[in-house]
């Protein structure tokens, strides 16, 4: 999928939307220690009292007059509906950015049913959209999971590119003794490093630029989307770095070898010395295949908070995510809007882990 170059790297303004719950939160995280002028974020979400306790510079309550701004109720139908009642809020935000990095927990009502509608709206402005998404664990339920995969499909037809960090390799990694807030802070905690990390590449004018052609080109694969950020304090501990961005546990592992587009960004506070740099950049080639397009950058951001950073995307991956084999056909899609009945789901089954985490909100405040 092409979409319109944008000359004035300058003038480039990114949109971080929290989209539901789970979207909401990793804003929540991020919203003060990103202090980037070409950056807005914004939470959208059909829930009221998430949004009052939100830390954003803007946000959307979609579909108030559906929902009262009582939330989805893990529907999707609702959730999409909910994003067509306020089209218009979200267009002129949407309007408002050249890029558009999305948060998301696929599994419940507003991020699935919402998500895939407002990557559309993007596309439709030709506005690149890359896509962060939570999978929901084994352990909230067949419903769930069956939602989020169909929403994760729709999510690929209108994004330019969407990473999913499954739930449950938060336990695979931090082992189940892990308290429920801990796991989900730390999954936010990848989200948020891996927007920041974007976020640096994209403004920051490095001495090898990665532009937003070389970008737009990367992004422009068809196929499965991979996200990594490694951090290090010494030069000699890049190759660290680089596994860490290679493998990071927590986001799905796509086959590398099979991805036709690289970008590999290196910022460092300093300097880099020319042999490190090569090296890095060899073992990434010899990972991918020889006919992949890989994109190297290098910026000095004075302001990190680790010596080195690299960010790994790489796109045009073939899956080794699992799909399940029957989808349930009654879960409504984006192009059946007309479709779409605003039914609250009354499955028993489901966990509402917004009630949990609603808890957890911080405080509002103004920044
Ligand atoms: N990693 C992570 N996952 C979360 C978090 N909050 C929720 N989730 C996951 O995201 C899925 C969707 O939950 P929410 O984002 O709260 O749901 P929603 O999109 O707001 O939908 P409704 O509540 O039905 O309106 C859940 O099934 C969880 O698996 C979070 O803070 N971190």
């Amino acid at each position: 999928m092409m979409f319109e170059l944008v000359e004035n790297l300058d003038g480039l303004s990114i949109g971080v939307f929290g989209i539901g719950g789970c979207g909401c939160n990793t804003v929540n995280t991020i919203f003060n220690e990103v202090q980037n002028p070409q950056t807005k974020f914004y939470c959208v979400n059909t829930d009221k009292v998430v949004l009052e306790h939100s830390q954003s510079d803007d946000f959307v309550l979609i579909g108030a007059e559906l929902t009262n701004g009582y939330g989805a109720g893990a529907d999707p139908a609702i959730g999409l509906l909910a994003a067509q009642e306020s089209e218009e809020q979200l267009l002129t935000l949407i309007k408002s950015c050249d890029i558009l990095l999305c948060a998301t927990g696929l599994g419940g009502g507003t991020g699935t049913g919402a998500s895939p509608y407002i990557a559309k709206l993007a596309k439709d402005l030709n506005k690149p959209v890359i896509c962060l998404a939570t999978l929901p664990f084994i352990s909230e339920g067949d419903f769930r999971r069956k939602v989020a995969e169909q929403g994760l499909d729709e999510l690929k037809q209108f994004a330019n590119a969407v990473v999913t960090l499954p739930n449950d390799q938060l336990i695979e990694v931090l082992g189940n003794d892990i308290g429920l807030f801990d796991a989900f802070k730390h999954s936010n905690q990848i989200l948020h490093s891996l927007i920041t990390s974007l976020i640096d590449m994209l403004c920051y004018q490095g001495l090898i630029n990665v532009d937003l052609r070389d970008f737009q080109r990367v992004m422009d694969a068809q196929g499965d989307a991979v996200l990594g950020v490694g951090k290090c304090a010494d030069e000699s501990d890049l190759q660290m770095a680089l596994t860490q961005a290679l493998s990071n546990p927590l986001v799905s592992s796509v086959d590398m070898s099979t991805s036709t587009g690289v970008i590999v960004q290196i910022n460092c506070v300093d300097e880099i010395s020319l042999g490190s740099y090569n090296t890095i950049m060899d073992t990434v080639r010899h990972q991918v295949s020889p006919n992949a397009v890989v994109i190297c950058g290098a910026s000095k951001i004075t302001c990190l908070a680790n010596n080195f950073e690299i960010l790994i995307i790489a796109t045009g991956a073939k899956s080794q995510l699992i799909h399940a084999k029957n989808i349930d056909e009654t879960i409504p899609k984006v192009e059946q809007t007309t479709k779409a009945k605003a039914v609250v789901s009354s499955q028993s089954d489901i966990f509402d882990i917004p009630a949990f985490i609603r808890s957890q909100s911080p405080a509002p405040s103004v920044k």
